[in-house]
């Protein structure tokens, strides 16, 4: 596709190019991430992701899966730090599947490590024990380093917020969440301004649902950060409410929804898009450094909701039930009533 430019209001310009991965470029090209794609989303300033997966793809070969693409596209991007906000928005409240005292004010980043551990870890595989019994096997795995930069980014994260931060591990029992916890017990005397705690990542999955308030910002592993999270988000609401933004030390950082593709509801017009249209508020903010814009689109999320819309997921008595698109359409309209609001103050 040629590129496309887009004017922002703002002063900001965009350039889009749109990319294959996942199943259409399975379906298209063979493989789940083609090296055009890796290479033009490296050259670009950052990677809005569309969610990726579906039926039709589930029983391929390991090297073959939508999923497999992805993880290669946040290994290719080096994009360790994956940041996942989960706030309870006011209007959402009744929307939460927790009491209203228990979800009202609830305010937490999950600081998931992307790139390593047992989504990476090698062995990987099939083979046979010694009784002849099939297995499959994966390895938790993580290095110092790998433990310590995530661990930074937590901290600097949590600085920029309540200033708690809680990691969550399973050292009770892991190797790998042994050390984890060592590294970021050593990591907390560069911080002192931050409060740190440690939780066994059961117990923490029971607290998030107990008293999730007690929580500000949370550090953990790959596996355990992909959990938690989903169960973080039915907090909000809905999945269909959360963005994330990927981050390296350095090159472009990758934008996507915390939600898969929702192959149960598709082609119904039902899905939420909130959680993609804030992702691409995270882009302009943490991939392109654009506040002003990254605020427009958020205010203009809360003014869609505010007016009452609500797509299927996060519907409550006394609101407008939309679909998907309208769900867009409305957004695109405040933004466009605030662009024009702005250019006549
Ligand atoms: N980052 C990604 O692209 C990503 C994330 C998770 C799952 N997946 C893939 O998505 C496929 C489906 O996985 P799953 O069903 O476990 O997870 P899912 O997140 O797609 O769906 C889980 C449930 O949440 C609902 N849901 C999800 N997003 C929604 C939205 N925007 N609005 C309303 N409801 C929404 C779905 O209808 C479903 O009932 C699988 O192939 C999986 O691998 C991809
Ligand atoms: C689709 C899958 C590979 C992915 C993950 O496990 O990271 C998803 O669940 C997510 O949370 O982004
Ligand atoms: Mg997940």
């Amino acid at each position: 596709m040629s590129p496309v430019f887009l004017s922002f209001g703002t002063g900001v310009e965009l350039r889009f190019q749109e990319k294959l991965m996942g199943g259409s470029a399975l379906d298209a090209t063979g493989v789940p991430l083609p090296d055009e794609t890796l290479a033009a989303a490296r050259d670009s300033d950052a990677v809005l992701l569309g969610a990726i997966g579906g039926y039709k793809w589930d029983n391929n070969e390991k090297h073959l899966k939508p999923e497999t693409g992805l993880l290669q596209l946040r290994a290719g991007l080096r994009v360790f730090a994956n940041l996942r906000p989960a706030a309870v928005l006011p209007q959402l409240v009744d929307a939460s599947t927790l009491k209203k005292e228990v979800a009202e004010g609830v305010d937490i980043m999950v600081v998931r490590e992307l790139t390593g551990g047992i989504y990476f870890g090698k062995p990987r595989g099939f083979g046979t024990n010694d009784n002849g019994d099939e297995t499959g096997f994966n390895t938790e795995v993580y290095s110092a380093s790998e433990i310590d930069r995530i661990a930074r980014v937590a901290f600097e994260v949590a600085r920029k917020r309540r200033g708690k931060l809680c990691s969550v591990d399973k050292a009770n029992v892991l190797e790998a969440s042994m050390l984890w916890r060592r590294r970021v017990t050593a990591l907390a005397s560069e911080f002192p301004d931050i409060e740190l705690s440690h939780m066994y990542v059961d117990n923490a999955a029971m607290q998030l649902v107990r008293n999730p308030k007690q929580f500000d910002t949370i550090v953990t592993n790959n596996i355990f950060g992909d959990i938690l999270s989903d169960e973080a988000s039915m907090i909000t609401g809905s999945i269909g409410m959360l963005p994330s933004a990927s981050v390296g030390e350095s090159g472009p950082g990758l934008f996507e929804p915390i939600h898969g593709s929702a192959p149960d509801i598709a082609g119904q017009d039902k899905a939420n898009p909130l959680a993609t249209i804030l992702s691409a508020a995270m882009l302009l903010r943490y991939g392109l450094g654009e506040e002003n814009a990254a605020k427009r689109i958020e205010s203009a999320v809360t003014e869609t909701l505010n007016q009452g819309f609500r797509t299927g997921d996060i519907y409550s008595p006394g609101t407008t039930l939309v679909g998907c698109k309208r769900m867009g359409e409305e957004v695109l309209k405040t933004v466009e009533s605030q662009k024009a609001m702005a250019a006549i103050n």
